[in-house]
């Protein structure tokens, strides 16, 4: 089976072009081509199938085969590939996801995709629709119990679930040991990927994510853009926000008046490959 190895700033995954490939079991599969040692290596599998609704599908599963409903990272290199892969020519593109469909502006320097912008629509802030069980309908800075801690915690869904938590230092948090308490959080049924953030300025801060199913990741896009409207509720930045992951820098807007999120930022080719499936 052909695979293309690709990441967005740091978050890795292997994408399969499923107009040409057969993928029967991809829960199985992801977990078989993310292994680091014994696979491919990444944070999970990314299908790219053909679609009734939109020019394309996007399809993800996490590293531990569990399937995400967004991908933030992920679909700006599905951007890039089908242009890049000639599954297109189109410079505006629509992505159909379990989360909806999405749309992204593709921006080429010498025939090559190398900065996507993607709509990826309105944050959910009701608690009940993250899901997340809480005894207020929102939460903003909400206190919650983890591991013996309590943490200031705001919720919000890209699609997906997120959990923002402010701290200082981040870079000496041990997330390894922290995560996965957030992960498995009964106060979140379907799991959390989990944002510990440091607000450098009302323009810029800082992440690190634990993800659900994939532990910590070198960004999130999704994860980003959770941040960015976490940040926005909680008075600290302006509706503009660099987002400073440790794979690189995302820009998100959160247009207040459309109530929609933009995210921006670029896609990377790594290798083509194929791999007995
Ligand atoms: N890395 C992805 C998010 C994956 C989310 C996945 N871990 C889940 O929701 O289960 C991103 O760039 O948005």
């Amino acid at each position: 089976m052909r695979f293309t190895k690709m990441h967005g700033i740091g978050n890795d995954y292997v994408y399969v072009n499923c107009l040409e490939e057969n993928v029967e079991n991809p829960s199985e599969l992801s977990i078989k081509v993310s292994d680091r040692h014994f696979g491919i290596g990444s944070d999970g599998l990314i299908l790219i199938k053909p679609s009734e609704k939109a020019d394309f599908e996007m399809e993800m599963y996490n590293a531990d085969g569990s399937q995400g409903a967004m991908c933030g990272n992920g679909i700006r290199c599905v951007a890039k590939y089908v242009y890049d892969y000639g599954l297109t020519d189109k410079t505006s593109i629509s992505v159909d996801t379990k989360s909806g469909i999405k749309y992204l502006e593709l921006t080429v320097e010498n025939g090559k995709v190398s900065l996507v912008k993607v709509n990826m629509g309105q944050p959910e802030l009701e608690a009940a629709k993250i899901p997340m069980i809480y005894k207020k309908e929102k939460v903003i800075s909400q206190p919650l119990g983890v591991n013996d801690d309590v943490y200031e915690v705001t919720a919000v869904s890209m699609g997906n679930p997120h959990a923002v938590v402010y701290m200082d230092e981040i870079e000496k948090l041990e997330i390894e040991k922290i995560g996965p308490y957030f992960e498995k959080h009964p106060a979140f049924p379907e799991g959390v990927n989990t944002e510990f953030v440091h607000v450098i300025d009302e323009n810029t801060v800082e992440m690190r994510v634990w993800e659900r199913g994939s532990g910590e990741t070198l960004a999130c896009g999704t994860g980003a853009c959770a941040v960015a409207v976490a940040c926005v509720l909680n008075g600290y930045t302006n509706d503009e926000v660099t987002v400073k992951l440790l794979g690189g820098d995302l820009k998100i807007f959160w247009d207040r008046k459309e109530n929609l999120v933009y995210m921006t930022g670029p896609a990377t080719v790594v290798f083509d490959g194929v791999i007995e499936a």
